[in-house]
Protein backbone atom coordinates (compact mmCIF):
# COMPACT_ATOMS: atom_id res chain seq x y z
CA UNK A 1 0.00 0.00 0.00
CA UNK A 2 1.21 3.35 -0.84
CA UNK A 3 0.36 6.12 1.98
CA UNK A 4 0.73 9.64 1.59
CA UNK A 5 2.04 11.59 4.13
CA UNK A 6 4.40 15.20 4.85
CA UNK A 7 7.77 15.29 5.90
CA UNK A 8 7.29 18.40 8.01
CA UNK A 9 5.53 18.21 11.10
CA UNK A 10 2.14 16.61 11.50
CA UNK A 11 -1.16 18.87 10.86
CA UNK A 12 0.61 21.63 9.30
CA UNK A 13 0.08 21.32 5.30
CA UNK A 14 -0.04 25.25 4.74
CA UNK A 15 4.37 25.98 5.37
CA UNK A 16 6.45 24.77 3.34
CA UNK A 17 6.57 21.32 3.81
CA UNK A 18 6.92 19.01 0.71
CA UNK A 19 4.40 16.32 0.26
CA UNK A 20 6.28 13.14 -0.09
CA UNK A 21 5.49 9.68 -0.91
CA UNK A 22 6.64 6.81 1.27
CA UNK A 23 6.03 3.04 1.80
CA UNK A 24 5.47 2.98 5.38
CA UNK A 25 2.00 1.95 6.32
CA UNK A 26 0.56 4.46 8.78
CA UNK A 27 -2.87 6.85 9.04
CA UNK A 28 -2.80 10.19 6.60
CA UNK A 29 -2.79 13.13 8.39
CA UNK A 30 -6.18 14.84 6.55
CA UNK A 31 -4.99 18.17 5.27
CA UNK A 32 -7.20 21.52 6.72
CA UNK A 33 -8.50 23.74 4.38
CA UNK A 34 -5.93 26.09 3.62
CA UNK A 35 -8.48 28.82 3.21
CA UNK A 36 -11.06 29.34 0.10
CA UNK A 37 -10.55 26.28 -2.50
CA UNK A 38 -9.96 28.09 -5.91
CA UNK A 39 -9.95 24.44 -7.75
CA UNK A 40 -10.46 22.90 -11.12
CA UNK A 41 -10.03 19.29 -11.83
CA UNK A 42 -11.39 16.48 -14.33
CA UNK A 43 -11.74 12.74 -12.14
CA UNK A 44 -11.45 9.65 -14.10
CA UNK A 45 -14.45 7.14 -15.35
CA UNK A 46 -17.40 5.96 -13.32
CA UNK A 47 -16.99 2.56 -11.48
CA UNK A 48 -20.86 1.47 -12.29
CA UNK A 49 -20.51 2.45 -16.22
CA UNK A 50 -17.20 1.10 -16.59
CA UNK A 51 -18.25 -2.39 -15.20
CA UNK A 52 -21.48 -2.68 -16.84
CA UNK A 53 -19.99 -1.76 -20.02
CA UNK A 54 -17.11 -4.67 -19.51
CA UNK A 55 -19.73 -6.97 -18.82
CA UNK A 56 -21.95 -6.42 -22.09
CA UNK A 57 -18.63 -5.97 -24.28
CA UNK A 58 -17.96 -9.90 -22.98
CA UNK A 59 -21.28 -10.92 -24.28
CA UNK A 60 -21.47 -8.85 -27.05
CA UNK A 61 -21.45 -9.97 -30.28
CA UNK A 62 -18.97 -7.88 -31.73
CA UNK A 63 -15.43 -6.40 -30.22
CA UNK A 64 -16.29 -3.06 -28.14
CA UNK A 65 -14.40 -0.40 -27.05
CA UNK A 66 -14.56 1.45 -24.09
CA UNK A 67 -12.66 5.16 -24.10
CA UNK A 68 -11.77 6.91 -21.01
CA UNK A 69 -12.66 3.54 -18.56
CA UNK A 70 -12.55 3.71 -15.07
CA UNK A 71 -8.09 1.87 -13.62
CA UNK A 72 -8.82 0.65 -10.05
CA UNK A 73 -9.01 -2.26 -7.94
CA UNK A 74 -12.90 -2.65 -8.39
CA UNK A 75 -12.69 -2.50 -12.60
CA UNK A 76 -9.61 -4.11 -12.49
CA UNK A 77 -11.06 -7.32 -10.67
CA UNK A 78 -13.87 -6.44 -13.48
CA UNK A 79 -11.35 -7.32 -16.11
CA UNK A 80 -9.67 -9.97 -14.70
CA UNK A 81 -12.77 -12.46 -13.57
CA UNK A 82 -14.04 -11.88 -17.46
CA UNK A 83 -10.07 -12.80 -18.82
CA UNK A 84 -10.34 -16.24 -16.53
CA UNK A 85 -13.90 -17.20 -17.95
CA UNK A 86 -11.65 -16.04 -21.51
CA UNK A 87 -13.18 -12.59 -22.69
CA UNK A 88 -10.13 -10.84 -24.63
CA UNK A 89 -9.21 -7.30 -22.95
CA UNK A 90 -6.68 -5.45 -24.37
CA UNK A 91 -5.12 -1.89 -23.47
CA UNK A 92 -5.28 0.42 -26.19
CA UNK A 93 -2.02 2.92 -27.08
CA UNK A 94 -3.27 6.50 -26.57
CA UNK A 95 -2.14 8.85 -23.65
CA UNK A 96 -5.12 9.11 -21.73
CA UNK A 97 -4.12 10.55 -18.04
CA UNK A 98 -6.00 8.15 -16.23
CA UNK A 99 -5.25 5.34 -17.94
CA UNK A 100 -5.77 3.28 -21.48
CA UNK A 101 -8.95 2.77 -23.31
CA UNK A 102 -10.00 -0.87 -23.22
CA UNK A 103 -10.48 -2.65 -26.13
CA UNK A 104 -13.20 -6.31 -25.39
CA UNK A 105 -13.37 -8.88 -27.77
CA UNK A 106 -15.94 -11.43 -26.93
CA UNK A 107 -14.89 -15.37 -26.73
CA UNK A 108 -16.92 -18.29 -26.13
CA UNK A 109 -17.19 -18.65 -22.06
CA UNK A 110 -15.12 -21.41 -20.36
CA UNK A 111 -14.95 -22.10 -16.56
CA UNK A 112 -12.98 -24.60 -14.60
CA UNK A 113 -11.51 -21.26 -12.76
CA UNK A 114 -11.94 -19.50 -10.10
CA UNK A 115 -13.17 -15.17 -9.44
CA UNK A 116 -11.72 -12.97 -6.59
CA UNK A 117 -14.55 -10.47 -5.87
CA UNK A 118 -12.18 -8.09 -3.81
CA UNK A 119 -14.37 -6.09 -2.05
CA UNK A 120 -16.85 -4.75 -5.37
CA UNK A 121 -20.45 -5.45 -5.02
CA UNK A 122 -20.53 -4.88 -9.25
CA UNK A 123 -18.42 -8.15 -9.71
CA UNK A 124 -19.67 -10.22 -7.20
CA UNK A 125 -23.46 -9.26 -8.47
CA UNK A 126 -23.07 -9.10 -12.23
CA UNK A 127 -20.56 -12.02 -12.82
CA UNK A 128 -22.00 -14.99 -11.83
CA UNK A 129 -25.08 -14.91 -14.22
CA UNK A 130 -22.50 -13.95 -17.12
CA UNK A 131 -20.02 -16.92 -15.24
CA UNK A 132 -23.53 -19.31 -15.88
CA UNK A 133 -23.33 -19.08 -19.34
CA UNK A 134 -20.14 -20.77 -19.12
CA UNK A 135 -18.74 -24.35 -19.91
CA UNK A 136 -17.33 -25.56 -16.41
CA UNK A 137 -17.26 -24.63 -12.90
CA UNK A 138 -16.37 -21.80 -11.61
CA UNK A 139 -16.03 -20.53 -7.86
CA UNK A 140 -16.42 -17.11 -6.44
CA UNK A 141 -14.99 -15.37 -3.44
CA UNK A 142 -13.37 -12.10 -2.18
CA UNK A 143 -12.27 -10.32 0.99
CA UNK A 144 -13.22 -11.41 3.98
CA UNK A 145 -15.56 -8.30 3.88
CA UNK A 146 -17.29 -9.38 1.05
CA UNK A 147 -18.35 -12.57 2.54
CA UNK A 148 -20.56 -10.51 5.11
CA UNK A 149 -22.21 -8.28 1.97
CA UNK A 150 -25.71 -10.20 1.07
CA UNK A 151 -25.64 -12.98 -1.66
CA UNK A 152 -28.54 -14.59 -1.57
CA UNK A 153 -30.77 -12.84 -4.42
CA UNK A 154 -27.94 -13.74 -6.70
CA UNK A 155 -27.84 -17.52 -5.32
CA UNK A 156 -31.29 -18.21 -5.46
CA UNK A 157 -31.93 -16.59 -8.65
CA UNK A 158 -29.20 -18.61 -10.16
CA UNK A 159 -30.94 -21.81 -9.19
CA UNK A 160 -34.56 -20.55 -10.18
CA UNK A 161 -33.20 -20.28 -13.85
CA UNK A 162 -31.72 -23.91 -13.80
CA UNK A 163 -28.09 -23.39 -12.63
CA UNK A 164 -26.56 -25.84 -10.83
CA UNK A 165 -25.59 -23.74 -7.51
CA UNK A 166 -23.09 -25.24 -4.39
CA UNK A 167 -22.85 -22.69 -1.40
CA UNK A 168 -23.14 -23.30 2.29
CA UNK A 169 -26.77 -21.69 3.22
CA UNK A 170 -25.59 -18.43 4.72
CA UNK A 171 -26.39 -16.81 1.21
CA UNK A 172 -22.68 -14.91 1.41
CA UNK A 173 -19.53 -15.70 -0.64
CA UNK A 174 -18.14 -18.07 -1.19
CA UNK A 175 -20.20 -20.08 -3.35
CA UNK A 176 -19.70 -22.08 -6.79
CA UNK A 177 -21.90 -22.70 -9.99
CA UNK A 178 -21.46 -25.23 -12.57
CA UNK A 179 -21.92 -23.46 -16.27
CA UNK A 180 -23.78 -26.12 -18.89
CA UNK A 181 -22.80 -23.48 -21.80
CA UNK A 182 -26.22 -21.68 -21.20
CA UNK A 183 -28.96 -20.83 -19.27
CA UNK A 184 -32.69 -21.60 -19.66
CA UNK A 185 -33.96 -18.17 -17.87
CA UNK A 186 -37.61 -17.58 -18.08
CA UNK A 187 -40.05 -16.02 -15.24
CA UNK A 188 -38.35 -15.39 -11.57
CA UNK A 189 -38.91 -13.78 -8.54
CA UNK A 190 -36.30 -12.28 -6.13
CA UNK A 191 -35.88 -10.27 -3.31
CA UNK A 192 -33.79 -7.57 -4.26
CA UNK A 193 -34.50 -5.06 -0.80
CA UNK A 194 -31.06 -5.99 0.14
CA UNK A 195 -29.20 -4.33 -3.36
CA UNK A 196 -29.93 -3.28 -7.07
CA UNK A 197 -27.18 -4.68 -8.04
CA UNK A 198 -29.12 -8.20 -8.08
CA UNK A 199 -31.79 -6.88 -10.42
CA UNK A 200 -29.09 -5.04 -12.70
CA UNK A 201 -26.69 -8.27 -12.86
CA UNK A 202 -29.40 -10.38 -14.20
CA UNK A 203 -30.77 -7.89 -16.27
CA UNK A 204 -27.71 -7.11 -17.67
CA UNK A 205 -26.95 -10.87 -19.25
CA UNK A 206 -31.00 -11.82 -19.54
CA UNK A 207 -30.87 -11.62 -23.65
CA UNK A 208 -28.46 -14.21 -23.31
CA UNK A 209 -30.69 -16.69 -21.64
CA UNK A 210 -32.63 -19.03 -24.07
CA UNK A 211 -35.65 -17.60 -22.72
CA UNK A 212 -35.11 -14.42 -22.28
CA UNK A 213 -35.50 -12.66 -18.49
CA UNK A 214 -39.07 -11.78 -16.66
CA UNK A 215 -37.85 -10.88 -13.08
CA UNK A 216 -40.26 -9.99 -10.07
CA UNK A 217 -38.66 -7.93 -7.19
CA UNK A 218 -41.12 -9.24 -4.40
CA UNK A 219 -39.56 -7.46 -1.45
CA UNK A 220 -39.82 -4.21 0.11
CA UNK A 221 -38.85 -1.41 -1.21
CA UNK A 222 -36.35 -1.53 -4.01
CA UNK A 223 -32.78 0.61 -2.76
CA UNK A 224 -30.75 2.68 -5.76
CA UNK A 225 -33.05 2.76 -8.45
CA UNK A 226 -31.34 5.61 -10.55
CA UNK A 227 -28.26 2.06 -10.69
CA UNK A 228 -31.39 0.01 -12.57
CA UNK A 229 -32.40 2.91 -14.77
CA UNK A 230 -28.32 2.98 -15.74
CA UNK A 231 -28.71 -0.57 -16.28
CA UNK A 232 -31.75 -0.37 -18.92
CA UNK A 233 -30.07 2.37 -20.75
CA UNK A 234 -26.89 0.66 -21.00
CA UNK A 235 -28.90 -1.77 -22.44
CA UNK A 236 -30.75 0.10 -25.12
CA UNK A 237 -27.48 1.18 -26.47
CA UNK A 238 -26.42 -2.22 -27.27
CA UNK A 239 -29.84 -2.91 -29.26
CA UNK A 240 -31.17 -4.68 -26.14
CA UNK A 241 -35.29 -2.94 -25.14
CA UNK A 242 -36.05 -3.53 -21.76
CA UNK A 243 -39.77 -3.28 -20.65
CA UNK A 244 -41.06 -2.89 -17.14
CA UNK A 245 -45.25 -3.69 -16.91
CA UNK A 246 -45.38 -2.95 -13.78
CA UNK A 247 -43.10 -1.44 -11.07
CA UNK A 248 -40.78 -4.41 -9.80
CA UNK A 249 -41.22 -6.08 -12.74
CA UNK A 250 -38.95 -6.52 -16.07
CA UNK A 251 -38.97 -8.07 -19.03
CA UNK A 252 -35.88 -8.93 -21.46
CA UNK A 253 -36.22 -10.66 -24.77
CA UNK A 254 -33.86 -12.97 -25.82
CA UNK A 255 -31.86 -11.46 -28.68
CA UNK A 256 -28.45 -9.86 -29.64
CA UNK A 257 -26.25 -8.02 -27.54
CA UNK A 258 -24.39 -5.69 -30.08
CA UNK A 259 -20.74 -4.34 -29.67
CA UNK A 260 -20.06 -0.86 -29.24
CA UNK A 261 -17.78 2.01 -28.95
CA UNK A 262 -18.65 3.70 -25.73
CA UNK A 263 -17.03 6.99 -23.89
CA UNK A 264 -17.38 6.57 -20.34
CA UNK A 265 -18.41 9.46 -18.06
CA UNK A 266 -16.67 10.86 -15.11
CA UNK A 267 -17.87 9.75 -11.74
CA UNK A 268 -19.95 12.20 -10.47
CA UNK A 269 -19.98 9.74 -7.11
CA UNK A 270 -16.71 10.48 -7.00
CA UNK A 271 -16.73 14.37 -7.64
CA UNK A 272 -18.99 14.36 -4.93
CA UNK A 273 -16.22 15.00 -1.56
CA UNK A 274 -14.76 17.19 -4.08
CA UNK A 275 -17.56 19.78 -4.57
CA UNK A 276 -18.21 18.86 -1.12
CA UNK A 277 -15.64 20.73 0.01
CA UNK A 278 -16.02 23.84 -1.51
CA UNK A 279 -19.01 24.61 1.04
CA UNK A 280 -16.91 23.17 4.01
CA UNK A 281 -13.49 25.76 2.94
CA UNK A 282 -15.63 28.19 0.76
CA UNK A 283 -14.85 29.03 -2.70
CA UNK A 284 -15.04 27.09 -5.68
CA UNK A 285 -14.97 23.79 -6.96
CA UNK A 286 -15.13 22.57 -10.24
CA UNK A 287 -14.99 19.81 -11.91
CA UNK A 288 -14.89 19.34 -16.10
CA UNK A 289 -16.64 17.04 -18.29
CA UNK A 290 -19.67 16.94 -16.14
CA UNK A 291 -22.41 15.00 -18.62
CA UNK A 292 -25.38 17.04 -19.69
CA UNK A 293 -27.78 13.87 -19.75
CA UNK A 294 -26.62 11.19 -17.57
CA UNK A 295 -28.13 8.05 -15.37
CA UNK A 296 -25.35 8.62 -12.87
CA UNK A 297 -27.02 9.23 -9.13
CA UNK A 298 -24.11 11.20 -8.52
CA UNK A 299 -25.71 14.50 -10.52
CA UNK A 300 -27.93 14.21 -7.82
CA UNK A 301 -24.96 15.86 -5.43
CA UNK A 302 -26.00 19.32 -7.69
CA UNK A 303 -29.39 19.41 -6.53
CA UNK A 304 -27.78 18.17 -2.91
CA UNK A 305 -24.87 20.85 -2.23
CA UNK A 306 -27.47 23.43 -3.32
CA UNK A 307 -30.07 22.37 -0.58
CA UNK A 308 -27.12 22.61 1.78
CA UNK A 309 -26.36 25.83 0.85
CA UNK A 310 -24.35 25.93 -2.41
CA UNK A 311 -24.07 28.02 -5.26
CA UNK A 312 -24.02 25.32 -8.14
CA UNK A 313 -23.87 26.27 -11.68
CA UNK A 314 -23.31 24.42 -15.18
CA UNK A 315 -21.49 25.59 -17.85
CA UNK A 316 -21.88 23.81 -21.65
CA UNK A 317 -18.83 23.20 -23.18
CA UNK A 318 -19.85 21.48 -25.95
CA UNK A 319 -20.77 17.78 -26.85
CA UNK A 320 -23.21 17.30 -24.03
CA UNK A 321 -20.70 18.09 -21.22
CA UNK A 322 -19.50 21.02 -19.29
CA UNK A 323 -18.54 22.28 -16.22
CA UNK A 324 -20.14 22.42 -12.93
CA UNK A 325 -19.14 24.92 -10.22
CA UNK A 326 -19.93 24.45 -6.64
CA UNK A 327 -19.31 27.58 -4.53
CA UNK A 328 -19.98 27.59 -0.90
CA UNK A 329 -19.62 30.23 1.84
CA UNK A 330 -18.07 27.89 4.43
CA UNK A 331 -21.73 27.70 6.07
CA UNK A 332 -23.60 24.38 5.58
CA UNK A 333 -27.10 23.49 5.93
CA UNK A 334 -28.57 20.90 7.30
CA UNK A 335 -30.96 18.45 4.78
CA UNK A 336 -33.70 16.18 4.79
CA UNK A 337 -32.91 13.41 2.55
CA UNK A 338 -34.54 10.28 1.55
CA UNK A 339 -32.53 7.39 -0.59
CA UNK A 340 -28.73 9.39 -0.81
CA UNK A 341 -27.83 5.94 -2.29
CA UNK A 342 -23.93 5.95 -2.57
CA UNK A 343 -23.63 9.42 -1.68
CA UNK A 344 -24.78 8.95 1.86
CA UNK A 345 -21.12 9.12 3.57
CA UNK A 346 -20.15 12.66 1.59
CA UNK A 347 -24.01 13.74 2.72
CA UNK A 348 -23.22 12.73 6.68
CA UNK A 349 -19.53 14.50 6.72
CA UNK A 350 -21.08 17.41 5.49
CA UNK A 351 -23.97 17.30 8.03
CA UNK A 352 -21.80 17.01 10.67
CA UNK A 353 -20.30 20.35 10.18
CA UNK A 354 -23.24 22.00 8.87
CA UNK A 355 -25.56 24.31 11.25
CA UNK A 356 -28.77 22.78 11.73
CA UNK A 357 -30.12 19.27 11.90
CA UNK A 358 -30.00 16.58 8.96
CA UNK A 359 -32.04 13.52 8.84
CA UNK A 360 -31.50 10.68 5.79
CA UNK A 361 -34.02 8.06 5.67
CA UNK A 362 -34.04 5.07 2.78
CA UNK A 363 -30.93 3.77 3.32
CA UNK A 364 -31.13 0.79 5.38
CA UNK A 365 -28.99 -1.32 2.44
CA UNK A 366 -26.20 0.56 3.50
CA UNK A 367 -25.94 -2.20 6.25
CA UNK A 368 -24.68 -4.28 3.26
CA UNK A 369 -22.51 -1.41 1.65
CA UNK A 370 -18.62 -2.62 1.78
CA UNK A 371 -19.09 -2.22 5.44
CA UNK A 372 -22.27 -1.68 7.91
CA UNK A 373 -22.29 2.12 6.41
CA UNK A 374 -24.71 3.17 9.33
CA UNK A 375 -22.84 1.98 12.42
CA UNK A 376 -19.18 3.11 10.42
CA UNK A 377 -20.47 6.49 10.10
CA UNK A 378 -22.06 6.93 14.09
CA UNK A 379 -19.21 5.51 15.52
CA UNK A 380 -16.77 7.68 13.54
CA UNK A 381 -18.15 10.73 13.80
CA UNK A 382 -19.32 10.44 17.60
CA UNK A 383 -15.61 9.55 18.62
CA UNK A 384 -14.45 12.58 17.30
CA UNK A 385 -17.29 14.72 18.86
CA UNK A 386 -20.11 14.64 16.60
CA UNK A 387 -23.85 13.62 17.30
CA UNK A 388 -24.79 10.73 15.19
CA UNK A 389 -27.58 8.59 15.96
CA UNK A 390 -28.66 5.18 13.59
CA UNK A 391 -32.37 4.71 12.97
CA UNK A 392 -34.11 2.12 11.61
CA UNK A 393 -33.50 2.67 7.76
CA UNK A 394 -30.83 6.10 8.20
CA UNK A 395 -29.04 8.99 10.06
CA UNK A 396 -30.20 11.81 12.30
CA UNK A 397 -27.28 13.91 12.49
CA UNK A 398 -26.99 17.28 15.00
CA UNK A 399 -23.67 19.73 14.36
CA UNK A 400 -21.49 19.38 17.27
CA UNK A 401 -17.97 20.65 17.58
CA UNK A 402 -15.44 17.76 16.70
CA UNK A 403 -12.16 17.23 17.56
CA UNK A 404 -9.14 15.45 15.64
CA UNK A 405 -8.48 11.72 16.24
CA UNK A 406 -8.03 8.55 14.19
CA UNK A 407 -10.65 7.70 11.96
CA UNK A 408 -11.79 4.15 10.91
CA UNK A 409 -11.43 3.70 7.40
CA UNK A 410 -13.11 0.41 7.72
CA UNK A 411 -11.72 -0.68 3.56
CA UNK A 412 -14.29 1.31 2.38
CA UNK A 413 -13.69 3.91 0.46
CA UNK A 414 -16.46 6.57 0.96
CA UNK A 415 -15.20 5.95 4.42
CA UNK A 416 -11.81 7.21 3.76
CA UNK A 417 -13.21 10.35 1.97
CA UNK A 418 -15.80 11.11 4.46
CA UNK A 419 -12.99 11.28 6.82
CA UNK A 420 -10.53 13.46 4.46
CA UNK A 421 -13.56 15.69 4.30
CA UNK A 422 -14.22 16.13 7.87
CA UNK A 423 -10.46 17.05 8.10
CA UNK A 424 -10.67 19.82 5.65
CA UNK A 425 -12.71 21.91 9.12
CA UNK A 426 -11.48 19.39 12.15
CA UNK A 427 -7.75 19.90 12.66
CA UNK A 428 -5.78 16.76 13.53
CA UNK A 429 -8.29 14.18 11.54
CA UNK A 430 -5.59 10.56 10.82
CA UNK A 431 -7.49 8.47 8.04
CA UNK A 432 -6.11 5.51 9.17
CA UNK A 433 -5.85 3.92 5.44
CA UNK A 434 -6.39 6.40 2.53
CA UNK A 435 -5.10 3.80 0.39
CA UNK A 436 -8.89 2.31 0.38
CA UNK A 437 -9.70 4.95 -2.27
CA UNK A 438 -7.95 2.85 -4.53
CA UNK A 439 -11.71 0.70 -4.81
CA UNK A 440 -12.73 3.20 -7.12
CA UNK A 441 -10.22 6.42 -7.62
CA UNK A 442 -6.75 5.85 -6.97
CA UNK A 443 -5.70 9.33 -7.50
CA UNK A 444 -7.83 10.29 -4.63
CA UNK A 445 -5.06 12.04 -2.55
CA UNK A 446 -3.09 13.74 -5.25
CA UNK A 447 -6.60 15.13 -6.48
CA UNK A 448 -7.35 16.09 -3.17
CA UNK A 449 -3.79 17.52 -2.35
CA UNK A 450 -2.74 19.11 -5.78
CA UNK A 451 -6.05 20.50 -8.09
CA UNK A 452 -8.42 20.57 -5.01
CA UNK A 453 -6.48 21.89 -2.04
CA UNK A 454 -3.43 23.47 -3.75
CA UNK A 455 -0.87 21.67 -1.54
CA UNK A 456 1.16 19.98 -4.18
CA UNK A 457 1.98 19.84 -7.47
CA UNK A 458 -0.80 17.48 -10.23
CA UNK A 459 0.50 14.58 -11.63
CA UNK A 460 -2.47 14.19 -13.25
CA UNK A 461 -3.71 17.07 -15.25
CA UNK A 462 -5.86 15.19 -18.32
CA UNK A 463 -7.39 18.60 -19.59
CA UNK A 464 -4.19 20.28 -19.63
CA UNK A 465 -6.11 22.85 -17.40
CA UNK A 466 -4.36 22.92 -13.93
O1 LIG B 1 -25.08 -1.03 -9.75
C1 LIG B 1 -24.20 -0.30 -9.30
O2 LIG B 1 -23.24 0.10 -10.00
C2 LIG B 1 -24.30 0.15 -7.91
C3 LIG B 1 -25.50 0.03 -7.24
C4 LIG B 1 -25.68 0.49 -5.85
O3 LIG B 1 -25.71 -0.66 -5.03
P1 LIG B 1 -26.87 -0.96 -3.95
O4 LIG B 1 -28.15 -1.06 -4.65
O5 LIG B 1 -26.40 -2.22 -3.31
O6 LIG B 1 -26.82 0.20 -3.01
C5 LIG B 1 -24.55 1.43 -5.40
O7 LIG B 1 -24.62 1.64 -4.02
C6 LIG B 1 -23.20 0.86 -5.78
O8 LIG B 1 -22.19 1.72 -5.38
C7 LIG B 1 -23.10 0.74 -7.28
C1 LIG C 1 -21.67 0.50 -2.46
C2 LIG C 1 -20.60 0.74 -3.22
O1 LIG C 1 -19.87 -0.18 -3.90
P1 LIG C 1 -20.19 -1.62 -4.50
O2 LIG C 1 -20.19 -1.46 -5.98
O3 LIG C 1 -19.06 -2.48 -4.02
O4 LIG C 1 -21.52 -2.06 -3.96
C3 LIG C 1 -20.07 2.12 -3.38
O5 LIG C 1 -19.19 2.31 -4.23
O6 LIG C 1 -20.53 3.04 -2.67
Amino acid sequence: MQVFKYSGPEFNPFGDDELVVDDTPGPWPAPLAPGPLSARLSLPGSKSLTNRELVLSAIADGPSTLRAPLHSRDTALMIEALRAIGTVIEELPGDNAYGADLRITPAELAGGTSIDCGLAGTVMRFLPPVAALALGPVAFDGDAAARKRPMRATIDSLRALGVDVNDDGRGRLPFSLYGTGSVRGGEIAIDASASSQFVSGLLLVGARFENGLTLRHTGDGLPSLEHIEMTIATLARRGVTVQSPEPGVWVVPPGPISGADIAIEPDLSNAGPFLGAALVAGGSVTVTGWPKETTQVGARMATILADMGAVVRFDETGGGLGDLTVTGSGAIQGIHLDNASELAPTVTALAALADGETVLTGIAHLRGHETDRLAALSAEINAIGGDVTETEDGLVIHPKPMHGGLWHSYEDHRMATAGALIGLAVPGILVDDIGTTAKTLPQFVELWMGPTLGLSKPSVDPLGLL
